[in-house]
């Protein structure tokens, strides 16, 4: 797969550790910066990312920031990105299996690169569980994006 990956300055540091995970899991990264310690923006690093994803142009998308949580308010204002908060291995696996996320926001503040790291190899690694009943939500989901 082809990973876009994007921080601010909050989340430049854990950027480096995730980028390597994904590279030793066989994947391809395109890294949409930032690249220095200097005080940023996060909506202009994710949303390169989050329209990589939406354009079909990236798999998926890796937002960090100091809590995640910029990040993934932003990405989820672009259509078709799902993008989850997470910072434990159960969301990890449930928002792949249950919502079929796109994108994952990680908070560098908020967990420690070891777990960080186990969430993306959990994350990129588990498949959408394709539930009749998840389907169902996806798709109203979709149509609410639609309606607006
Ligand atoms: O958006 C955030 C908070 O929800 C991110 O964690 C930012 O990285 C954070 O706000 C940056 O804070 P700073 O004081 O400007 O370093």
């Amino acid at each position: 797969m082809l990973i876009a990956i994007g921080a601010d300055h909050a989340g430049v540091r854990l950027k480096e550790d995730i980028i390597a995970v994904i590279q030793e899991m066989g994947h391809e990264v395109t890294d949409q910066g930032c690249h220095c310690n200097d005080s940023v923006d996060y909506p202009d690093y994710a949303l390169p990312v989050a329209k990589l994803v939406a354009e079909g142009k990236a798999d998926r998308g890796i937002l960090i920031c100091g809590t995640g949580i910029g990040m993934s308010i932003a990405a989820n204002k672009v259509h078709g990105v799902r993008c989850a908060l997470v910072h434990d291995l159960f969301s990890a696996q449930a928002t792949r299996e249950h919502n079929d996320t796109n994108v994952l926001a990680l908070g560098e503040r908020v967990v420690g690169p070891g777990l960080a790291q186990e969430i993306v190899r959990t994350w990129l690694t588990t498949p959408f569980s394709e539930g009749e009943r998840h389907v169902g939500r996806l798709n109203k989901l979709k149509q609410i994006e639609e309606s607006l």
